[in-house]
């Protein structure tokens, strides 16, 4: 066992503009590095716990719980892992063996793994137009249903991704919701990409349920999630027989640490910053307008309604054919400017994001890119 490895561990590029479009939304504020330091030692959150995490008053959790309901504007709001393991509670509490849930196609493989941990059964919902747009067909949500119901089939829950993870395609999640409401199912939206970016607003959006991702969206450090709900779904916070305090779905208590403690602190930044959404889609669609002049294709929904950035780059392609770095030249040279997080050696399609980035910052980005493809 070599023990040196883990002396003074280092992030490469800690000093870098990231573009990865998973890790801009979970970018922390220095008021969460400096409530790290309070707080670091394993199980500090529970000095003053009497038995659970959602009840602990000191750092302040269970008031914490009660702003992110009004943040989301649902009933109750639990603490998860991840929004991975908030799909899998519900789907865990609500389904049994076999049911199937009803998702979009586009959903993330965590959607489908936890389904599959559940031992459900899976319906999607396909495009209304593919390539290029790949854009969801809410109504279908409907006709799956349907069709579901005509088999016999047993449906537990219906499933939207709100932004998904490859195109950062915006759906509307209302006419979904509705469709779930009219046909008697409980409708989980997927927020991993858009809460604590974006506004949302969970009653407007006819969610009975909403997973969100802390280190994803929600500047905190990983791993932690969030679950929030509707009072009428309150079995999912049903209390053990043998240990009544505690809530069975959530193993007595989940993410507690520094992810927790991270979250909280960077709570007002993030009800500050979902303001100023527009602005963000405006760097979106300039990053969009002034890549596409040098060959550049975005995919997806156009124009973009979200930060996330997919696009085909032949150009990038076609010089990595001329370059000796092969694929590798795009992600040296950004990384000689000082900008990472585009995959290393990929040069087909790249994914990017310049969320919470300053106009100055974004507009070196831009001009970076332009440089090392004209030249
Ligand atoms: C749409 C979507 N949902 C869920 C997840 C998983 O989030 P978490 O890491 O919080 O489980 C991701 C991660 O990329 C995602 O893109």
């Amino acid at each position: 066992m070599n023990l040196d490895r883990y002396k003074n561990l280092k992030r490469q590029n800690r000093e870098t503009i990231n573009l990865n479009p998973i890790q801009r939304g979970g970018v922390i504020p220095s008021e969460a590095k400096k409530a790290i330091y309070e707080f670091w030692d394993g199980y500090s959150i529970c000095d003053f716990c009497h038995g659970r995490l959602d009840e602990i008053d000191n750092p302040p959790v269970r008031d914490f719980l009660n702003d992110l309901s009004e943040f989301l504007n649902m009933d109750i709001v639990r603490l998860t892992h991840g929004a991975r393991e908030g799909k899998f509670i519900v789907m865990h509490a609500l389904c049994k063996e076999g049911d199937y849930i009803v998702l979009d196609k586009n959903a993330h493989y965590t959607s489908y793994l936890a389904a599959e941990r559940a031992k459900l059964n899976i319906a999607e919902v396909g495009y209304e137009k593919e390539y290029p747009i790949y854009k969801i067909d809410l109504e279908r949500y409907k006709e799956v249903i349907d069709e579901l119901e005509d088999k016999n089939k047993s449906i537990g829950l219906i499933l939207l991704t709100h932004v998904d993870g490859n195109f950062g395609n915006l759906n509307d999640a209302k006419k979904v919701g509705k469709i779930a409401k009219s046909k008697g199912y409980p409708f989980l939206l997927n927020c991993a990409y858009t809460v604590g970016r974006m506004p949302v607003d969970g009653k407007k959006l006819k969610a009975d349920f909403i997973v969100a991702s802390g280190h994803k969206s929600m500047a905190a450090s990983g791993p932690i999630g969030v679950l929030a709900f509707n009072e009428e779904f309150s079995e999912v916070i049903k209390t053990s027989k043998r240990y009544p305090i505690k809530e069975v779905e959530f193993l007595g208590c989940t993410s507690r640490g520094l992810p927790l403690i991270t979250l909280m602190a960077s709570f007002p930044y993030v009800v500050n910053r979902v303001k100023y959404w527009e602005d963000e889609i405006k760097k979106t669609r300039y990053v969009v307008d002034e890549l596409e002049k040098i060959g550049f294709k975005q995919l997806g929904i156009k124009p973009k309604e979200h930060d996330l950035i997919k696009f085909e780059t032949p150009i990038l392609d076609e010089i990595a054919k001329r370059d000796k770095r092969k694929g590798y030249f795009f992600y040296d040279e950004l990384k000689k400017r000082g900008i990472t997080g585009i995959k290393p050696g990929v040069t087909k399609e790249v994914k990017m994001s310049v969320y919470g980035l300053e106009w100055e910052q974004v507009e070196y980005v831009v001009n970076a890119i332009k440089e090392i493809v004209n030249r």
